[in-house]
């Protein structure tokens, strides 16, 4: 790869030194301690400061620009929302990224989120760009990091400014904290998991240059497990924390973007439109579920392993229960039923964790799952499955008459025949069996 950051090979003892590169940051020891006075504490765990110097900017600008010229191609997208920019780890600059990270973030990331970030090894690096007829903004999103460094690194530019909403698991999250305005040079600091987006940009280009650290130790917490709750008493958002892409109510507070419009601010198309999908399709595949299967209550109809012929039936009648309660509650376009319903077919994708946290020992088996409310409640499997059965508990369920069990709870050791069999007769069993003893873990999430 041409282009000046010929330092991006060097070995991190030779870039400490400042050998090869001696004028890259502005900032060139980034302990808090030596950062007193010089950050900008932004409301509830937001920072700002001065980074990268103004040489270091322009080369990595023209680096990127270098490499979409000559290698567009063969770059891929930087995530699942901006379209326009580079993953840097593609241009062979993950070992100076790994240096930035080291040696001169992780001092200031183990005093601001020492949780979030112990031991942090990964990164995941990337560019992004905003300009008239590409994305102009990004739609309110959290980050598949635990923390985000975000520097700009220019060009000229109005607006494109980054708004702040809560962390996803307060109830304030649909709230707005403020409005970051970027400058050059400078980079904003914050948890992956803090309600965030970019505002349009009005005019010019803006290149931003993201650095999301990740830490597997604080991933295998109790911590993390509670961190992935997103919050579901949120108080009336304001509108600019709306997410399109991520929130199912959006469309009560702001109209349907065009798609055009969705698009160019980052709005995972695929993702909206599965969930739109449900006025055509009432009963969806729990290989790949929605992801509100967390925050709504679902009921899972698991018929893995069963002949063809039985698991059309037992979807023909889901279909049409599904479409009856649909019905009765009023579903409104665009917005996701207060009850969803799937079928697990094969014992593929999200399948085997829903079945573990469902407790369902037998195939067919039928369990609505509330996640949310870390709950769960499951058909007596003595009984014969058919369409009076599953109405009847659907019905049940959302009469409040149904008991409940803690999600992840044990279940019944005289309940079932042997859970390695379905209750029916089976050709060609396919599904994993499911855990003798399903681990205790009460709310957890699936996607
Ligand atoms: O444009 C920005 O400043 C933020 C970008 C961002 O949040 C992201 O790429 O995840
Ligand atoms: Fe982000």
């Amino acid at each position: 790869m041409e282009g000046n950051l010929s330092c991006a090979s060097t070995t991190s003892e030779m870039f400490t030194k400042k050998v090869a590169c001696p004028y890259l940051f502005v900032c060139r020891d980034c302990r808090a301690s030596k950062f007193q006075g010089r950050f900008a504490r932004r409301n509830s765990g937001v920072f700002s400061f001065d980074l990268l110097s103004s040489e270091f900017c322009d080369l990595l600008l023209e680096e990127v620009d270098h490499a979409q010229k000559t290698a567009r191609e063969a770059l891929d997208r930087p995530n699942g929302m901006n379209r326009y920019g580079v993953v840097l780890n593609q241009l062979g600059l993950e070992p100076l990224i790994t240096v930035i990270q080291q040696e001169y973030l992780m001092p200031l990331m183990a005093s601001l989120f020492p949780l979030e970030s112990q031991e942090c090894q990964d990164h995941h690096t990337f560019i992004v760009r905003y300009k008239a007829d590409e994305d102009i903004g990004l739609d309110m999103h959290e980050d598949d990091s635990d923390v985000t460094l975000n520097a700009c690194l220019g060009k000229d530019f109005e607006g494109a400014t980054l708004s702040f909403c809560g962390l996803v698991t307060d109830d304030n999250h649909r709230k707005m904290q403020y409005t970051y305005k970027h400058e050059k040079g400078r980079a904003v600091i914050h948890l992956g998991r803090h309600r965030h987006g970019a505002d349009n940009i009005q005019s010019g280009e803006r290149v931003n240059f993201i650095l999301w650290s990740v830490s597997e130790t604080y991933r295998n917490s109790e911590a993390y497990r509670l961190h992935r709750l997103r919050s579901s008493h949120a108080e009336t958002p304001d509108p600019i924390c709306l997410s399109y892409t991520h929130d199912r109510d959006y469309t009560k507070y702001l109209p349907k973007p065009t798609k055009a419009e969705a698009l160019s601010r980052g709005v995972i198309m695929e993702v909206v439109e599965r969930r739109l999908d449900m006025h055509q399709r009432p009963v969806l595949d729990l290989a790949r579920p929605i992801e509100e299967i967390n925050s709504v209550p679902s009921v899972c109809l698991f018929m893995e392993g069963l002949p063809p012929p039985r698991q059309s039936e037992l979807f023909q009648i889901l279909l049409q229960i599904a479409s009856e309660v649909h019905k009765d509650v009023g579903c409104v376009e665009g917005q996701v039923p207060p009850i969803i319903f799937f079928i697990a077919v094969q014992s593929s994708g999200a399948v085997p964790q829903v079945r573990e946290m469902s407790g369902a020992m037998s195939s067919p088996s039928l369990v609505i799952l509330d996640v949310d409310a870390e709950k769960r409640y499951r058909l007596d499997s003595k009984e014969d499955l058919d369409g009076t059965a599953i109405r009847n508990f659907v019905a049940a369920f959302r009469k409040g008459e149904l008991k409940a069990e803690p999600i992840g709870s044990p279940t019944a050791q005289n309940e079932d025949a042997d859970p390695q069999k379905s209750s029916e007769e089976v050709a060609g069993t396919s599904f994993d069996t499911p855990p003798k003893s399903p681990q205790a873990r009460p709310g957890c999430t699936l996607l």
